[in-house]
């Protein structure tokens, strides 16, 4: 595909939106916050040049820019940092037109949304992330939030974008395991959804990374599009995550995202073998595709315990029951209920190391 060339993926449901993959898409921005005469620039310090451009795109469109700067990464995935944002629109005297543009990886695109999602109940935000795990995932499908100390995005909306600019030039600063960690959740998606990403994967993921990416990006719109607020289809993007997000909070969200959700996904697939569920060579594709990438895929046996506690507060627990989003077999996602504590302990021991 030739570079200039840009891909158009529709998102569905009660508030469509375009994501838009190519390369040089500054001039796409403005007219996604028309009626705007002024916009938050959200960004962290790796990402400070493409957001002085971003905020020059907007100046120059007669839209004022408000550049604000987050902590890096997890830590700028907080309540007090919305906070600090809430209080920046205020002094600026953010309206109902005026809007927020979320610039970086995933953890900028969700506190970016959040503060969108909150301010005067619902101001528009245009996603334009620069890690892969940002542009195939986190910018896309409307789910804001900040973690809390009892774990992770356990504060949040849900609130559509009003357009994703996936600007597949960022990625060249990506540091290379950060583009690793956003292959764990494009593997997901393939074990979900979509197995030509497995094959394109296991071939070499950097020759065929903008396909990784529209594919992955397809993947998640045809969910969220159906199923925007996860009243149960959505579930299924959350494959690999009740373990993964347990692994994230006890490591104090030190861990990235992606490399907790590829132990996770291990984890999720040898309980669907051991509950009978699954087939044991798509499980163990699990493991050989993940640490392939480079990707972990084992976490202290010891931790099992913290682990299990934190597991309760997985989104998808209803009350006392656990819920797992496990493989039938490849691309058939399923729900394991309440599964037994022996069975999500011999699962564990195959991740587990000492
Ligand atoms: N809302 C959702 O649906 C959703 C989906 C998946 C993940 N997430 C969230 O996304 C976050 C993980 O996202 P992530 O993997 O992008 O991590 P991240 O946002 O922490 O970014 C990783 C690092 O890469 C840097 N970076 C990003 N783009 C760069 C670029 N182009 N050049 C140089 N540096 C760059 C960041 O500043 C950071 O230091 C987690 O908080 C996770 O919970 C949300
Ligand atoms: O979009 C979704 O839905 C997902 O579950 C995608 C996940 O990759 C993502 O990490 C999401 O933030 C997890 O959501 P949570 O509701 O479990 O916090
Ligand atoms: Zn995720």
């Amino acid at each position: 595909m030739n570079d200039s060339e840009i891909t158009t993926i529709e998102v569905g449901g009660e508030r469509p939106y375009q994501v838009l993959v190519g390369h040089d898409l500054l001039g796409e921005l403005p007219p996604l916050l028309a009626g705007a005469a002024r916009a938050a620039v959200l960004y962290a310090p790796p990402l400070k040049e493409y957001a002085a451009r971003v905020a020059d795109a907007l100046r120059a469109a007669g839209i004022a820019p408000l550049p604000i700067e987050l902590p890096d990464a997890e830590a700028g995935k907080t309540i007090e940092v919305a906070a600090r944002c809430w209080d920046a629109l205020g002094q600026a005297g953010f309206t109902r037109t005026d809007g927020v543009v979320g610039v970086g990886g995933g953890a900028v695109t969700d506190v970016a949304g959040f503060v969108a999602a909150c301010w005067l109940r619902g101001v528009p935000v245009v996603q334009l992330p620069a890690s892969l795990l940002g542009m195939v995932d986190a910018a896309v499908g409307g789910k804001t939030g900040v973690n809390t100390a009892a774990g992770k995005n356990l504060v949040g909306a849900f609130h559509p974008p009003a357009g994703v600019l996936c600007d597949l030039s960022t990625l060249r600063t990506l540091p290379r395991v950060d583009l690793v960690a956003g292959l764990a959740e494009v593997v997901k998606c393939g074990f979900i959804a979509d197995p030509a990403i497995l094959d394109l994967v296991e071939d070499d993921p950097d020759r065929h990374l903008r396909e990784l990416v529209e594919r992955a990006v397809r993947v998640k719109a045809d969910v969220v599009g159906k199923d925007l607020r996860e009243s149960g289809l959505r579930e299924i993007l959350n494959y690999g995550h009740t373990l993964g997000h347990a692994i994230e909070k006890r490591e104090r969200y030190a861990w990235r995202h992606g490399h907790a959700i590829s132990v996770g996904l291990v984890y999720a697939a040898a309980l669907a073998r051991l509950a009978g569920r699954l087939d044991e060579p798509t499980a163990l594709r699990h493991r050989t595709v993940l640490a392939g990438l480079g990707l972990p895929v084992e976490y202290s046996i010891r931790a099992w315990p913290e682990l299990h506690a934190a597991m309760r507060v997985d989104k998808k627990s209803r009350g006392n029951r656990l819920r797992f989003v496990v493989l039938g077999g490849l691309a058939r996602p399923e729900i394991l209920d309440a599964p037994p504590e022996d069975l999500l302990r011999a699962a564990y021991e195959e991740v587990g190391i000492e």
